[in-house]
């Protein structure tokens, strides 16, 4: 699977809406076109513990991380993280109004030789 995740800092509960971020990031990736819609899992994780560099207790933070299969090109690689960056800064605007907040991509590969799957949702919509 694709698999998109992303890690906030708890302070960021009452600001973001994280099921309609995960909705958002999962309509970008298949958006591109580079995605099957039965390979595509996003989520969030709250961090309860955190420091966010000078520690003021507003400071908050989004770490995403999306690991893809290996065959891609550069550009769609960063095609896809252009579009991801984009869509997710576009939505959490209101963050960026004052000096407290960090938001982050990083995209990996997955090793084929050291992966393994197996997926009941494929055939269902495949072909649809
Ligand atoms: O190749 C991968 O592991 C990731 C991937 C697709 C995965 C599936 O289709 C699956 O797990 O069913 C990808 O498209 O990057």
């Amino acid at each position: 699977m694709p698999h998109f995740s992303i890690e906030y800092s708890a302070n960021l509960d009452s600001r973001v809406d994280m099921n309609a971020l995960c909705a958002l990031i999962s309509d970008t990736i298949l958006e591109t076109g580079l995605f099957e819609v039965g390979a595509v899992r996003v989520r969030a994780f709250r961090a309860e513990a955190y420091s966010v560099a000078d520690r003021l207790p507003e400071n908050g933070f989004i770490d995403m991380s999306f690991r893809i299969g290996a065959g891609r090109s550069a550009e769609e690689k960063q095609r896809t993280g252009e579009a991801i960056f984009s869509a997710v800064g576009a939505y959490l605007a209101p963050l960026f109004t004052t000096p407290h907040f960090a938001l982050s991509l990083e995209i990996r590969e997955i090793d084929p030789d050291l992966s393994w799957k197996k997926n009941a949702i494929h055939p269902r919509l495949r072909g649809k």
